[in-house]
């Protein structure tokens, strides 16, 4: 929690609906708190200090908006409102997780709770070496921990080294008792949003039955049906459509903001969730999504940039010249990571 005390009038406060609260002087603008935090007004002791000072506490509005500020991406900044237009561009970066217990088990799994194999936890660290270098300063998981451990160990191998820290926010209580004292703190931390809404498609009687039984058993192609078709539900379970109204509305909803602010978001989900996401953002057809698989542990990347979603493709290493070349953002953060740790 961060308390800045005003000494003399040099500028003006004002609030901004969508981009937070500024700092006007002269023909200074700085954005003093980031969207999602709010500045609770109050007075030195009983009322005005005898200097006069008022104080301000800058404080979380709600987690699930929560914003860290990174210094590698914003010194240079400036904080005009120019650069705060520019800086309207963002990475997105989404990785369905490693390989879980039950996937090398040939095991129908949506919202059952199975964690990762050995092997999955080697392709969550090769898929944060390859995304080592991007920036990340919000992390959005599913509920279940397979997706939670992929984003953990990922984010054990960037650069940056910022802490991933979970959000609770199930009540006032855990907000409360989890909430941070230290702004420097903070400010080495990438605040973790777990949301159901994420989750794998729920696969009703499928789930705990053998992949390839469950086909010998009703048929190749009525579960290849249920599988991958788009509007047909295995047996009390949700069709792709079904998970998408609730997948990409929390999206749009909760993921998109954060992007249109310039934060740069990774989002560690499911095969179908993802499936869901991805149709929306390359705008796939209900027969185009069909095809569309997604293999456990690789890193995707897209470009968030005026209001439109540029697929960029599985960064390959962290050092692939082309990632870099992507935008200007991109390559100045990975610049100055270099700065900053030679
Ligand atoms: O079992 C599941 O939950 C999913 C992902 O592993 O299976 P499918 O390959 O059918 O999407």
């Amino acid at each position: 929690m961060a308390n800045a005390m005003l000494h003399q009038t040099v500028g003006t406060l004002q609030l901004h609906g969508s981009s937070g609260i500024h700092f006007q002087g002269g023909n200074n603008s700085v954005r003093l708190v980031p969207k999602g935090f709010k500045v609770e007004v109050g007075f030195c002791k009983r009322g005005i200090c005898s200097s006069g000072e008022k104080k301000f506490s800058i404080i979380q509005a709600s987690a699930s908006q929560t914003s860290v500020f990174d210094p590698v991406l914003s010194p240079s900044n400036n904080g005009t409102h120019e650069s705060l237009k520019k800086s309207n561009e963002a990475a997105l970066i989404l990785i369905r997780h490693g390989e879980s217990l039950w996937n090398e088990k040939n095991l129908f799994t949506g919202c059952v709770d199975v964690p990762l194999t050995k092997k999955g936890v080697e392709e969550a660290i090769e898929a944060g070496k390859r995304i080592s270098n991007i920036p990340v300063d919000m992390i959005f998981t599913s509920a279940l921990i397979r997706a939670q451990m992929t984003a953990m160990l990922a984010m054990t191998q960037h650069r940056r080294k910022k802490v991933p820290i979970i959000m609770h926010n199930e009540n006032e209580q855990a907000r409360v008792w989890s909430q941070i004292h230290s702004e420097d703190t903070i400010k080495q931390s990438i605040p973790v949003i777990a949301a159901w809404q994420l989750n794998e498609r729920m696969y009703g009687e499928l789930q705990g039955l053998n992949k390839q039984e469950t086909a010998d058993r009703f048929g190749k192609e009525k579960v290849h049906e249920w599988r991958r078709s788009y509007d047909i539900p295995p047996p009390n379970g949700e069709s792709l459509e079904m998970c998408a109204e609730r997948a990409v509305a929390y999206f749009k909803d909760e993921i998109e903001p954060q992007l249109l602010s310039g934060k740069n978001v990774m989002i560690a989900a499911h095969g179908n969730s993802l499936r869901s996401i991805i149709m929306y953002l390359d705008k796939l057809t209900s027969q185009e999504v069909i095809s569309l698989e997604l293999s456990t542990g690789i890193p995707m990347l897209y470009i968030f940039k005026e209001g439109k979603f540029i697929r960029r493709g599985s960064p390959i290493a962290p050092t692939e010249a082309g990632v870099y070349a992507y935008t200007r953002k991109l390559a100045r953060y990975r610049q100055k990571l270099d700065e900053m740790l030679h």
